[in-house]
């Protein structure tokens, strides 16, 4: 297990982040981790902080060279010439004995399969920053049979338990809503936070307090949520006194439509990964 070599191609905030848990989980050392970007060698990259613990090249080509498992973490728009170069350049048996995975949403296992030309080795995982304190969430989406692919799978698997929650195996579309719940999810609870806060602040608190409290107040009730069978419901109500302060703002919320606005807001993010996955595929036509 301890050979197995990971590749990201990409370096940017969602790789930074699971460094900085694995880090934080004295996992980075023990693990062969390499990063290809094109500001490898710029030496005000961020990526500096590492570097006496990962490896780091400009070249794609190399890290899929010298990587058992190779994970795409850029943009949409750049994969399909990256993949381009990979199948070109690649040994055909180097290629297919990688397992790829890819991080980001709408790059479905049929569309990779397609531009690497290879099957059967591409596994696709959703995960979220909150990996940078080992509290993310993360959920995996695999058609893979062979038993390297396998072995390779559950050696990621082992370095994510360090850092993140498995929320499970789940199909593609189920992991495009763990997309949105668990990838975009944290931007819509800073958001949420941010509004409290500004409240607070307009009510005359200062902006420093009104920040920490209202990032608190929501790490003490996820907590609560967490770690007891507490529906969510159920700790609003005792919450709420009859003619008390909670249930007069909770009246404001729902006049706003605070709860379908949520909603909106996941049923929105899922609506973009299925199209940018419509939009990729139309790539392979
Ligand atoms: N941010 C998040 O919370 C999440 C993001 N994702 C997905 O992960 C992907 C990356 O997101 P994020 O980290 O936020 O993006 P960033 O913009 O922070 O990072 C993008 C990275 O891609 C690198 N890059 C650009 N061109 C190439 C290339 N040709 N070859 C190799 N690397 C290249 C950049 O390198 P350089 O810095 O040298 O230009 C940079 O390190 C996206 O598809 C996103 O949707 C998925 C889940 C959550
Ligand atoms: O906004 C994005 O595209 C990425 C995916 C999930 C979180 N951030």
């Amino acid at each position: 297990m301890e050979n197995i070599r990971i590749g990201f191609i990409g370096g940017g905030r969602i790789v930074q982040a699971l460094l900085d848990g694995l880090h934080e989980a004295n996992y980075l050392d023990k693990i062969h981790l390499t990063i290809s970007c094109p500001s490898a060698n710029d030496d005000k990259s961020s990526l500096k902080r590492f570097s006496n613990m990962i490896q780091m090249t400009s070249s794609n080509l190399l890290l899929c060279n010298t990587c058992d498992i190779v994970l795409f973490a850029v943009k949409a728009k750049l994969i399909k010439s990256i993949c381009q170069e990979l199948e070109k350049s690649l040994d055909k048996n180097r290629l297919t004995n990688i397992l790829f995975v890819s991080i980001v949403p709408g790059l479905t296992i049929s569309t990779l399969s397609h531009w690497l030309h290879t099957e059967n080795n591409i596994i696709r995982i959703m995960y979220n920053v909150n990996v940078a304190k080992c509290n993310g969430s993360y959920a995996i989406s695999s058609l893979t049979t062979n038993e390297n692919n396998h072995r390779l799978e559950n050696y990621l698997k082992l370095i994510f338990d360090k850092v993140a929650y498995y929320a499970g195996a789940v199909s593609e579309s189920e992991l495009d809503i763990m997309c949105a719940l668990i990838g975009s999810g944290p931007a819509f609870f800073c958001t949420a936070v941010e509004g409290l806060a500004d409240g607070a602040v307009k009510a005359g608190l200062s902006r420093q307090l009104a920040n920490t409290l209202a990032a608190r107040t929501m790490l003490g009730c996820a907590d609560v949520l967490v770690t007891s069978s507490k529906h969510p419901a159920e700790l609003k109500n005792d919450i709420s006194t009859p003619g008390g302060t909670t249930i007069y703002g909770l009246h404001e919320l729902e006049n706003k439509g605070v709860r379908g606005a949520f909603m909106d807001a996941i049923m929105a993010a899922f609506n973009r990964a299925q199209t940018m996955a419509d939009q990729l595929a139309r790539d392979t036509k």
